[in-house]
């Protein structure tokens, strides 16, 4: 739709009601290739509540980008029962539902970062004035205020994320799916991203599902840390996380950060072994 049809600001995609946001029952995919059939997830029960902060760890293959997928209703599972928002993944995308950020920023280059950020509210008939309200908003959200008019070859790998982070939330979804958006990033930057994206998960409440090879970085960031082991792609560990919401970098040092990222490497190790 372009932007000049429409005056009107659709209707805010974030309310998913008093059920879950991702709610599988013994969900499985099976990919058929020429070289016989991928089992890639198989058996996932898992429910996730609004609100909260999941992340995905396990071994290269596991299935972790597969389920990403499935709840964007990007891969249509072979079995059981998936729903986002109450509704299927594929009518749950057809609302946009949700927000994706991946591991790569892929920015568009000939776009500035404003430009970036309101593709999405172009295509969705946003206002001109929302439009420019919004970008701004994200933009200061994701701490980039100053650099809309820059293209992103003008910004280093971290902002650049953090630009795509904003293009992800700007339309409001409820739901924001990163599949290692921090993984091509040196640790310290990695380090900063972490501590703002936690920030800007308080201060606007959203359903994260968050996939990752860091135990660190997923122990950090989640509310609940799902294990999972390879071939086929199974759930080995859920794993509620004692910490408080509020979490300074420090507390990377505490007893209960230490347990946690212990059991997660006895879970990644326990399910290794029985693949
Ligand atoms: N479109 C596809 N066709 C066939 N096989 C696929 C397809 N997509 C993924 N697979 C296979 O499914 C399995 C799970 O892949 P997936 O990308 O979900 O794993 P992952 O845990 O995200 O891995 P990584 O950590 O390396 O990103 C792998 O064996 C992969 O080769």
């Amino acid at each position: 739709m372009s932007d000049t049809t429409s005056d009107a600001t659709p209707e805010p995609v974030s309310g998913a009601g008093a059920g879950p946001v991702v709610s599988a029952a013994n969900l499985e995919l099976t990919f058929h290739t020429n070289d016989g059939p991928v089992h890639a997830l198989k058996d996932v029960d898992l429910e996730i509540g609004q609100g909260e902060f999941v992340s995905f760890i396990g071994p290269s293959g596991c299935g972790k980008t597969t389920f990403l997928r499935c709840v964007a209703g990007l891969e249509t599972p072979t079995g059981g029962r998936l729903s986002v928002n109450g509704m299927s993944a594929d009518a749950a995308r057809r609302a946009r539902a949700y927000g994706y950020v991946f591991q790569a920023a892929g920015l568009y280059p000939w776009r500035t970062i404003d430009g970036n950020i309101r593709l999405p509210l172009e295509i969705m008939g946003f206002s001109e004035e929302e439009k420019r309200r919004r970008v701004r908003d994200t933009l200061a959200l994701v701490d980039l205020e100053g650099f809309g008019t820059k293209y992103p070859w003008q910004l280093s790998g971290g902002m650049q994320q953090r630009a795509s982070i904003a293009r992800a939330l700007s339309f409001d979804a409820g739901l924001l799916l990163m599949d290692e958006p921090f993984g091509a990033l040196d640790e310290i930057v990695r380090d900063r991203l972490n501590e703002e994206l936690l920030a800007l998960w308080g201060r606007t409440g959203k359903t994260m599902l968050f996939v990752t090879h860091s135990i660190p970085e997923a122990v950090y960031l989640s509310t609940r840390i799902v294990v999972m082991s390879p071939r086929p792609g199974r759930i080995s560990d859920v794993i509620e996380s004692p910490l408080p919401r509020e979490r300074p970098l420090d507390i990377r040092d505490s007893r209960e950060f230490i347990d946690v990222a212990h059991r997660v490497r006895e879970g990644l190790r326990a399910g290794m072994e029985a693949a």
